[in-house]
This record gives C-alpha cells, structure tokens and sequence, in this order.
C-alpha cells in the first residue's frame, strides 16, 4: 500500500502532478501511438480535427498530433535537461562559495554576478548562433548556462546563513567532513529552494527553447512544440483560422508552466518536516521524569558505555567532590581595569581524578578594523577526569572563545597567539597538543574524545532530520564499522539513559519538547563516550522546573559515565551548585579560579565577590 506520506494533501498539488504526468506519459507514448510521422507531408491540407488526423494538419499535410507528441518529448527534454545542468552549476556555485568563502567564494560570486547582469534572452540568442548543431542536448546545454545566476546567488545567501547556524557548528564538532556537513546537513535546509528552482528551470527552459524555435533559432529538423508555433505562424495560420495547429503547443506549454507551479506548492510539505500532514504523534514521553539509569538489552550498549576515565566514576566524582587547600600561583595576572587593586584569586584544584585538559598560558585574539581583541589572555585552567569545572563571566569575558579553542572550533579572524591545550588520553603518557592536531586526527579526536553540547538544542539539532539521522550522523564518520542496526540499538538505549521513549528516535526536532530536545542533545553528545564534555549554558532556554531536570540528569550521567564537563553559564549561583570548581573570566582573563566552596566563601577577586553580593542581596540560598 502507498505510504500516506506520498500522497499529498494538498489539492493543488495533486492537480499539478496529474498535469505533468499526463505530459510525460504523452510524451513517453504519444510518438508511440501516433499514426504519422511527424514530418511526412499528406494529401489532406490544413484540415480541422478527423477521425484519421486526430488534431487536424498543417499547411504541408503533416499530422498535428503526431508534431504535438513528438514536440513534447523534445520540449521536455530540453526543460529537464537544462533544468539540471543549471541546478548542478547553481548548487556547485552557490553552496560551495557560500560554505567555504574565501578566494573561492569571491571568483565564483564575480561569475555569479557577471552572469546576472548579462540578459538572459539576447545571450541565449548569441551563444545559439554560435552551436555548431542545434539538438536537443546543446540548446539544453545553453540555456542552463544562462539561467543557472540567479539560483546560485539564493543558495549562497542561504548558505552563508546556514553555516553559522548552530547545528552546523555542532557538526563540525562531532568532526564530520566539510563535504558531508555540505550535503548531509545544509543540502537538505535547502531542499525547498532546490526543489522549487528546479521546477521554476524546467518551465523557464521549455519556453526559452519554444522562444528560440519561434525566432527560428531551434532545431529545423526536429519538432518541438516551439518549431510547431513557427511554422504556424510563419504559414500565417492564424489567418486561415487553422486554430488546431497553434492551439495545442501553446496550451500545453501554459499548462506544464502551471502543473509545475502548483507542485511547487508541495514542495515544502515534502522539504520540512514540520508542514508534513498527518503523522502527528503524540507527546508520549512529554514530563516524563528522567529514569533511572537502565539499559536496555543490548551487549552493545553495554560495551559503548564503558567509561574511559581511569577509576570508577563513582571514585571520581566522590574525589572531585571532597576536596579543599588553595594551589599556588599560574600565570595569571589581572587586567589593567579597576581591578587591578586585587589580585586574581589562584586557588589549587582539589579534584583528585588525573588531568584531562591542560590549558596552559593561553592567548587568543581577533584582529578587527578597531584594533586587535584580546579574547583570551594568558589562561591556564586544569581539567581532571570526571570533574565539572564551571566557567563563569559577563557577556563578552571570553568564555566561548577559550572553549572553542580548546575544541578547535575558532572561526577566522581568531588566532591563538600563544599557549596550548594539552590532552591527557592516558595518565602516564605523553599529552597531545589539541592545537597542533592534524586535520584527520583532530576529527576523530572530535566528539570522541571531547563534545559539545550547546545552548539552543533546538538550533543545534538539524530541523530536517529525524533524531535518528542525527546519531547516524556521528556514528558513520566515528564508527563506520557499526552496522545500521547497531547503530539504530545505540540511537535508542542512548535516548534511554536520558529518559526518553526509544521510539523518539523517530521523532524530528519540532515533534519534541525543549527538555527533551536538550536531552537529545546530551544523549548525541555522549554517544561515543568521550573524556570531556562542552556544555555551553544547556539549560538556558528551558523553565525553571525543566532546567532542574535536565541539571540532575546531568549529574547522574557524570556519575555514571564518569565524563569532566566544562560547563558555560553566567549563573554564578547555579555554578557553585553544581561545580566541582569555579573559574570566572573578565576581560578574557581568569580573575577567579578554584574549589566551588572556596570561591564562594572566600572570593579572592573585587569582581567574583560582586557577583556573589548580587547573589546575596537576590535572596539566592546556596
Ligand atoms: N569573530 C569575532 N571577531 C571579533 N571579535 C570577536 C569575535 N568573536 C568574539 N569576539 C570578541 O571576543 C571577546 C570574547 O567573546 P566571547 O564570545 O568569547 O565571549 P563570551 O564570554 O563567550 O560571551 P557570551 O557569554 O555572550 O557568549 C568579545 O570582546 C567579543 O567581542
């Protein structure tokens, strides 16, 4: 039985594909059940409709109906032909030059833009003059250089606005390919522009080929249901009334035009999932309390979630909890503002686990027109397995550039100056320099070893893909090994561990609540077990109640897996809940640094005890 999916709701669309397929069947058939040769001359001329010329004749006594069947086939031949060839130039042009920008973008946006200039019509006309034959795949061919500008332009917009996009970003963190972030996530946001370009090229192209046939620029020798309109009106058929010669094509041309036009309607019903009709679920595991932590069945669960840190999580999280005493100096100093009168408050990481993330003297800057930001100033912070090392600061401190350098996911101008970021994958050994990684190695150290779980889920979750597609995502580039199955069994105890019904993973974003969208999130993110954890600010967007949830679930889950987060707030309150450590940036430097309850009960900064006063005065109770 066909899907219910393929069959569109809309009325529209319904009309227009019972139009189009009505010409391709005519043109598929048509020349098949026509009685004449097209070309053949008869005794009969310019007769009206008859039992034996179904569609009347010419002046010449050719059979209409047997121009008009082969005319559809060339007709539509050229459309789809040119349509594709276009939407392959504009697709390559706009997508590529949009994603990668650069040199590439501006010779290609300058082709794009010399093309859009030059009038479609009179460079057709040029360029068909020059054809050494004029069949159908080269006037095909001609027209699609013509007329690919325009869409090329639309999908570079789109794209350099999808690029920046949440889900993009986390892409590239789960340490997919530029080529697979291309067609696997921005290619299907653009289906709908694709798509409806597509069908606007192949009704543009089937009358560029019928004006050129008119002007006497098309083949002579094959017939289209341009040529038929030539030699009508050259035969001045329209003067003797010979209506049945010119009618046909010109009809049939305005119906494709409004066939494709009313499919275009349904495009987006198909492209976004949020349109589709009739699948509507219901919320089943909406308010569902995060479960305690059973798997189910699979062996293969089992083996995916062994955690990688050394000792038990339980061991890790119970030391990185119990601990107390102030380090030494790092190389902090304080900015040149008002606070310089306090020295930064230096305080020695009580958490007993080993060293995960080493960042040692950290700089990173962007070069502006006004002058170079210094982002990140001489930072050293030491992550150790299983702890949560909480980054706090005002808008602007430097928080996200200091956690994308350590993920590797600056975006240009950004430059590390100085410093490194040193990985611990196994204690006792050499650490590797996540700043030096190679392209390769630093995509499988990506989400394996280290994600990210960013604030919106709902922008970091592609919209066009199920919740399926979006673990599939990372385990065919980290796990190319894993059969369909598997991966689909990992997809679903994931969900599991955050307390969501496996049989979301069917679901597309939209079908979910912020809660459970955020929770995906957090299960995608855990899924290859990795050593380290980005949160940045993930219960932001979500209420109050929604917000605890997800916070213990988080916990739970460090417990279990044993994972260190560095987690991104400006809530300095939440920070000293759930921390094991605080560091506070201001001005892209580390101004505060140490134990959670250290920091609380005796900040060594002017700015950290602000905030706690603002704390304070708020009624908030740690
Ligand atoms: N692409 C960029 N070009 C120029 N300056 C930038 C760029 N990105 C960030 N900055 C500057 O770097 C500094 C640190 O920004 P960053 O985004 O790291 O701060 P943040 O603490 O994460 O802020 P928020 O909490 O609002 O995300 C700011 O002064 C910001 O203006």
């Amino acid at each position: 039985m066909m899907s219910r999916r393929l069959i569109p709701a809309s009325g529209k669309v319904r009309a227009g594909l019972i139009i189009v397929a009505f010409f391709l069947l005519l043109a598929a058939f048509g020349p098949m059940v026509a009685q004449h040769s097209p070309t053949a001359s008869g005794p009969h001329l310019l007769q009206p409709p008859s039992a034996e010329h179904w569609m009347g004749t010419t002046q010449l006594g050719q059979d209409v109906f047997a121009q008009f069947a082969h005319g559809a086939r060339i007709s539509l031949a050229v459309g789809l032909i040119a349509a594709v060839v276009a939407k392959i130039i504009s697709i390559l042009v706009g997508v590529i030059g949009g994603y990668f920008r650069g040199l590439t973008d501006e010779a290609l946006y300058i082709l794009t833009a010399v093309f859009l200039v030059i009038p479609a019509m009179p460079l057709l006309i040029v360029l068909t003059g020059y054809l050494p034959s004029r069949g159908v795949e080269s006037v095909a061919v001609v027209i699609a250089i013509t007329s690919w500008a325009g869409s090329a332009r639309v999908l570079r917009a789109q794209t350099l606005s999808l690029r920046r996009r949440d889900f993009v970003e986390a892409a590239r963190a789960t340490g997919e390919s530029r080529w697979r972030i291309i067609t696997s996530e921005i290619m299907p946001n653009e289906l709908p522009l694709i798509a409806s370009g597509f069908l606007f090229s192949v009704i543009a192209a089937i009358l560029a080929e019928a004006g050129l046939s008119f002007l006497g620029l098309g083949s002579l020798t094959t017939t289209s249901w341009g040529s038929m309109l030539y030699f009508a009106q050259s035969s001045q058929a329209f003067l003797f009334g010979a209506w049945w010669w010119f009618v046909p094509p010109g009809l049939a041309i305005a119906l494709i035009g409004a066939g494709l036009a009313l499919i275009n309607f349904g495009v987006d019903e198909y492209a976004n999932p949020r349109l589709r009709t009739g699948k509507k679920r219901r919320d089943r595991s909406k308010g569902r309390r995060a479960q305690a932590l059973t798997v189910a069945g699979s062996g293969l669960a089992a083996a995916e979630t062994v955690p990688a840190g050394s000792g038990s999580a339980e061991e890790v999280a119970g030391a990185s909890t119990s601990a107390g005493g102030r380090i030494g100096e790092s190389a902090l100093t304080d900015s040149g503002d008002d606070l310089d009168t306090a020295p930064a408050a230096i305080r020695h990481n009580p958490v007993a686990g080993e060293p995960v993330i080493e960042v040692r003297d950290l700089n990173v800057e962007y070069p502006t027109e006004h002058g170079v930001v210094h982002a990140v100033q001489d930072v050293s912070v030491t992550l150790h397995r299983g702890e949560i090392l909480g980054l706090a600061g005002e808008s602007g401190s430097g928080k996200s550039t200091l956690t994308n350098t350590i993920t590797r996911l600056l975006r240009s101008p950004a430059r590390v100056t100085g410093g490194s970021v040193l990985y611990h994958r196994h204690a006792g050994r050499e650490p590797i320099d996540v700043l030096t990684l190679s392209a390769p190695a630093l995509r499988a150290f990506r989400w394996a070893e280290i994600s990210v779980v960013f604030q919106s889920a709902m922008n970091a979750l592609n919209p066009v893909l199920t919740v399926y597609a979006q673990f599939d995502d990372v385990l065919r580039v980290h796990r190319p090994r894993m059969s369909a199955r598997e991966r689909m069994a990992l997809a679903r105890t994931m969900l599991e561990k955050v307390g969501i019904d496996p049989d979301r993973v069917r679901s597309y974003p939209h079908e979910l609540s912020g809660g459970m969208k955020q929770r995906v999130a957090i299960a995608i993110a855990l899924v290859l077990d990795p050593d380290i954890i980005i949160m940045d600010e993930p219960t932001t967007a979500l209420d109050l109640l929604v917000q605890r949830e997800v916070l213990d679930q988080i916990m739970s889950l460090r417990d279990e897996f044993g994972f260190a987060i560095i987690f991104t707030t400006h809530d300095l309150a939440l920070l000293l809940e759930i921390a094991d450590s605080v560091a506070v940036m201001r001005s892209g430097r580390l101004v505060e640094y140490g134990p959670a309850l250290d920091v609380y009960r005796a900040p060594g900064h002017p700015y950290t005890r602000m905030l706690l006063q603002s704390l304070a005065d708020l009624g908030a109770k740690l």
